[in-house]
């Protein structure tokens, strides 16, 4: 029988509060996550219903807590077709320039041998785009597979049938709230002739302060609300369990992000910048985010010196291309 546990939230995801189950649990109790205009319904299901998330991971999945550190990577997309022309594009749905798609290359080169289990894109395509290209770099040559969840038939469809195939998968969850700030008015406007028409002074308020919204827009802070509710109730329990992840989102709502992981106060995060397509390393042990940098590539030794974990990773990778 189907517990059903509603919440009718925007910008949160909870789990039933005795469930430290992955998105992913080996076990037949599973969380399908349902979105419906902007709500989600959360139910707890058994394995005799459809598996929702099971489409790529099998029981035997190795999504369970092995240590207790995981890698975080964190990747603004590269720059987008918006960005070239110097507009601002908060939410409108643009897609990656060939000098992006080159970022994107690039930062997957540079993260390709640190581990990956599980990745989370905005729903934007740049976003999605920047996820799927860094990986066709990574040395584990996994396959990254997005989860569709948005009907019954979707899931189905989707389901993958071959143990040995899933097990060469990665699983990609696009989420909304990963999506970068709404800036309201402001979107498909020139920054420059905005700053020209209401002074550079209003327009860095706008796109840098953290309570002053955009006109009809959302300041950094409406944006932290979505994106770090949805960090803490979805990466954060996965980070945990020991699964490393990567996320390949947005300017602002990786600012909001990094403002949570580096306790950044709503003063700090104005001078917060992010370039396009620059992979950054944090790992979490012991319930904390320790800011690694951007690793600069795969032969780089510094990023592997952090964590015996992070070195043992690597030189598996070697022995099995060896
Ligand atoms: O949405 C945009 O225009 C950019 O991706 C981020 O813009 P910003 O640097 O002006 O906040």
């Amino acid at each position: 029988m189907a517990t059903v546990v509603s919440h009718q939230l925007i910008g949160s995801i909870h789990r039933p509060s005795n469930s430290k189950a992955s998105l992913f649990p080996k076990e037949s109790l599973y969380l399908p996550i349902k979105f419906r205009q902007n709500r989600f319904k959360i139910e707890a299901t058994t394995a005799s219903q459809t598996p929702v998330l099971d489409t790529l991971l099998s029981p035997s999945t190795p999504y369970k807590k092995k240590t207790n550190e995981a890698s975080l990577i964190l990747i603004r997309h590269g720059e987008s077709l918006w960005n070239e022309k110097n507009l601002f594009t908060g939410c409108v749905d643009v897609p990656l320039t060939e000098k992006g798609v080159a970022e994107a290359i690039q930062a997957g080169k540079r993260i390709s041998t640190i581990p990956v289990d599980l990745i989370f894109t905005s729903s934007l395509i740049r976003a999605q785009m920047t996820a799927m290209l860094a990986m066709t770099q990574h040395r584990c040559k996994k396959v990254p597979i997005i989860l569709h969840d948005e009907s019954e038939k979707a899931q189905t469809w989707s389901h993958v049938f071959s143990e040995e195939t899933r097990k060469q998968s990665i699983p990609v969850i696009a989420a909304w709230q990963l999506n970068e700030r709404m800036y309201g008015e402001l979107q498909g406007l020139n920054k420059e002739e905005t700053a020209e028409r209401y002074g550079t002074q209003q327009v860095h308020e706008w796109r840098r302060s953290y309570h002053i919204p955009p006109p009809k827009g959302e300041s950094l802070e409406m944006c932290a609300e979505r994106a770090v509710a949805y960090f803490e109730d979805n990466i954060q329990p996965e980070l945990a369990l020991g699964n490393n992840v990567l996320i390949a989102a947005h300017g602002n709502s990786l600012r909001s992000i990094i403002m949570y992981l580096d306790k950044l106060t709503s003063q700090e995060v104005t001078s917060l910048e992010l370039s396009t397509g620059l992979p950054l390393l944090y790992i979490f042990k012991d319930r904390k985010f320790m800011r690694r940098g951007s690793p600069v590539g795969p032969t780089e030794a510094g990023v592997y010196a952090y964590t015996k974990r992070l070195a043992q990773y690597r030189q598996k990778l070697d022995e099995s291309l060896n």
